[in-house]
């Protein structure tokens, strides 16, 4: 019993996932983004602690994207018409999206810059 509704849940999350990955645009550019930097960087023969700073870099956006996601949603269903609280809850969502990808692509510069142009 404990592990079917285990599994139930880790079904429920991965579908969670395919949705955003299904639905958002910017979702699957960070995806494929991150997927490219993470190949380069092994192919590169980055540190295990740089491959782990990027690798965490990486699942940052994807969270906040998913969390942008989840917002997006949640806002939707309790103000289908338009209300200054819900333009400010998905501003600020997005605007989670953009620091943390502003923020990644500093780590990525500072990472790859040496090993790139040095
Ligand atoms: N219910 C609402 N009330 C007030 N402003 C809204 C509302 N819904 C969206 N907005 C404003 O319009 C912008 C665009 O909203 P829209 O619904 O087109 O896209 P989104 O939900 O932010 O993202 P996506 O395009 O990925 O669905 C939002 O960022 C917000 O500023």
């Amino acid at each position: 019993m404990r592990s079917k509704s285990l599994f139930a849940s880790f079904r429920y999350a991965l579908a969670g996932v395919l949705y955003c990955l299904a639905t958002q645009r910017n979702m699957r550019i960070h995806f494929i983004a991150g997927a490219v930097v993470l190949l380069l960087a092994w192919r590169l023969q980055f540190s295990g602690t740089e491959m782990i700073l990027l690798l965490l870099t990486v699942v940052a956006v994807l969270v906040a994207e998913m969390f942008n996601t989840a917002v997006e949603k949640v806002v939707d269903l309790a103000s289908p018409h338009r209300h200054p609280l819900a333009k400010m809850a998905k501003d600020v969502a997005a605007g989670a999206v953009l620091v943390t990808a502003l923020a990644s692509v500093a780590v990525g510069f500072i990472l790859f810059y040496p090993r790139l142009f040095r």
